[in-house]
């Protein structure tokens, strides 16, 4: 199994290729589902959770395609283009053991169920960080007319005759996946629908505009009230996959980290402000460049910033970890309270083993910063974790060898080699 092993003690300088996002990869592969016609999507990275995504749409009858090799774009990056053909449906159930092996695969209920009038789709179960509740996308579903049941571990759904019946629901919490799914399954729905307290996320404002390309007729997306008239039937598009903005906070992070000056290319400082802000406050210069973003700390400490992740455009669950990474090394004392999940704190564990002090009280973590960190043995325990190891590898002394990298392969396209390129010491090392 794969490791990466880490020398810390560079600054970092160069530049850093940002991937299109995989939370935006993922529901806009999910989307091909809604039309027999081609979707074409540039930008795709290359993760894990792709490849996954990419075995369960053919599972149900998605025809794949990647063009050619990688693409050499712009700034040195790489992207694919890949499209993505359902002609037609050959199976509408997603079995256990594909949606337990990548949650977002769940979000096909939506697609399924507009588009056949029925899906039986495995539920998600728990993961690492917390329980993965499903109550939202039922109630969404329910008020647009479908039946749904749970049985053996599976939801089955059933649009009435006709098919689903745009309605105005209004979500009782904040669901990213839940927004996806019922936007999804309302553009296809007769009549309008109002979904109230949506999702604001920049990934539902990607998968609204790649629906509308598609002719969907959405309005309100990036607000709390998204609107969608439903018609008769999706055709085929090209869109491009929004950049990672959960990439970009973590290299930034990275940088306030071990010092230096880098450009993440191919990004956009607007997709995550509220993170970029509470870098700032922790000591990073970050300005704006044509295509990107330039980071950059040379001397100066880091200091303490206080943070309490929220939906967007609150601070971002996904980066509280790299966050914390950060915060081992500030010159006095942070607090950081986790809102999304209620076990996302698996790395403080293995933060500790690096020389961190980090105590937690129920969902807020206190973390004493420590003047130097010491490299040692750590495991990643989820994709997220597991790169707040290598921010505080990049600056502990000695090696830091991470194991289980299966999780950042999830997430992070060819992270050894970005950091590599900007004068990092990190290598994969496979036996
Ligand atoms: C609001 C938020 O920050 N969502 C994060 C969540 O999206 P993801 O789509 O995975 O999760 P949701 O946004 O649906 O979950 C938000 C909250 O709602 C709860 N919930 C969700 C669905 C449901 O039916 N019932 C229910 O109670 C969840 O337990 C959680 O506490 O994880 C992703 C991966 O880490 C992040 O990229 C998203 O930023
Ligand atoms: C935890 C994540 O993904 P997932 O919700 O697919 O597990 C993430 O993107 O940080």
């Amino acid at each position: 199994m794969d490791r990466i092993r880490i020398r810390g003690g560079n600054a970092l300088h160069g530049s850093i290729p940002i991937s299109g996002a995989k939370n935006a990869a993922l529901p806009l592969m999910i989307a091909s589902l809604l039309t027999d016609d081609t979707l074409t999507l540039e930008n795709v990275p290359h993760l894990a959770d792709v490849e996954q995504l990419i075995r369960i749409l053919g599972n149900h009858g998605a025809d794949i395609s990647v063009n050619g090799r990688r693409e050499r774009q712009q700034g040195d990056s790489y992207a694919r283009t890949v499209h993505f053909t359902s002609r037609n449906i050959v199976d509408t159930t997603a079995p256990y053991e594909l949606v337990s092996k990548m949650r977002a695969s769940f979000w096909v209920l939506g697609p399924l169920l507009a588009r056949e009038g029925k899906a039986r789709v495995s539920l998600p179960g728990g993961c690492a960080i917390g329980t993965r509740p499903v109550d939202l996308f039922i109630e969404g579903l329910t008020a647009l007319g479908a039946n749904i049941e749970i049985d053996g571990g599976y939801i089955n759904a059933e649009a009435p005759p006709g098919g689903l019946v745009g309605a105005r629901y209004v979500f009782p919490k904040v669901s990213v996946g839940a927004t996806h799914v019922v936007m999804m399954a309302a553009t296809l729905a007769k009549g309008t629908t109002v979904i109230g307290n949506a999702a604001r996320e920049p990934e539902v404002v990607d998968l609204a505009n790649c629906l509308i390309a598609m002719g969907a007729k959405i309005t309100g997306a990036g607000t709390s009230t998204i609107t969608v008239e439903g018609v008769t039937s999706l055709s085929g598009a090209r869109h491009r996959v929004l950049p990672d903005r959960i990439e970009t906070g973590t290299y930034a992070m990275a940088v306030a980290m071990a010092g230096g000056d880098v450009v993440l290319e191919n990004t956009d400082a607007a997709l995550l402000d509220t993170a970029l802000e509470a870098i700032r406050r922790a000591g990073a210069e970050i300005t704006p460049t044509n295509n990107g973003i330039r980071v950059y700390r040379n001397g100066g400490g880091i200091k303490p910033v206080d943070v309490v992740t929220d939906p967007y455009p609150g601070f971002p669950t996904d980066l509280q970890a790299q966050f914390m990474g950060l915060m081992t090394r500030s010159s006095g004392v942070s607090h950081i309270t986790e809102t999304i999940f209620e076990n996302r704190f698996m790395h403080v564990q293995e933060l500790a083993r690096l020389g961190a002090k980090i105590s937690l009280s129920g969902q807020t973590a206190k973390i004493e910063g420590v003047p130097r960190l010491k490299g040692a043995p750590v495991m990643a325990t989820d994709l997220r974790a597991s790169v707040s190891l290598v921010i505080a590898g990049l600056v502990a002394e000695g090696e830091t060898m991470v194991s289980r990298v299966y999780h950042l392969d999830r997430g992070f396209e060819r992270l050894e080699e970005k950091l590599t390129r900007c004068g990092a010491e990190v290598e994969r090392v496979s036996e």
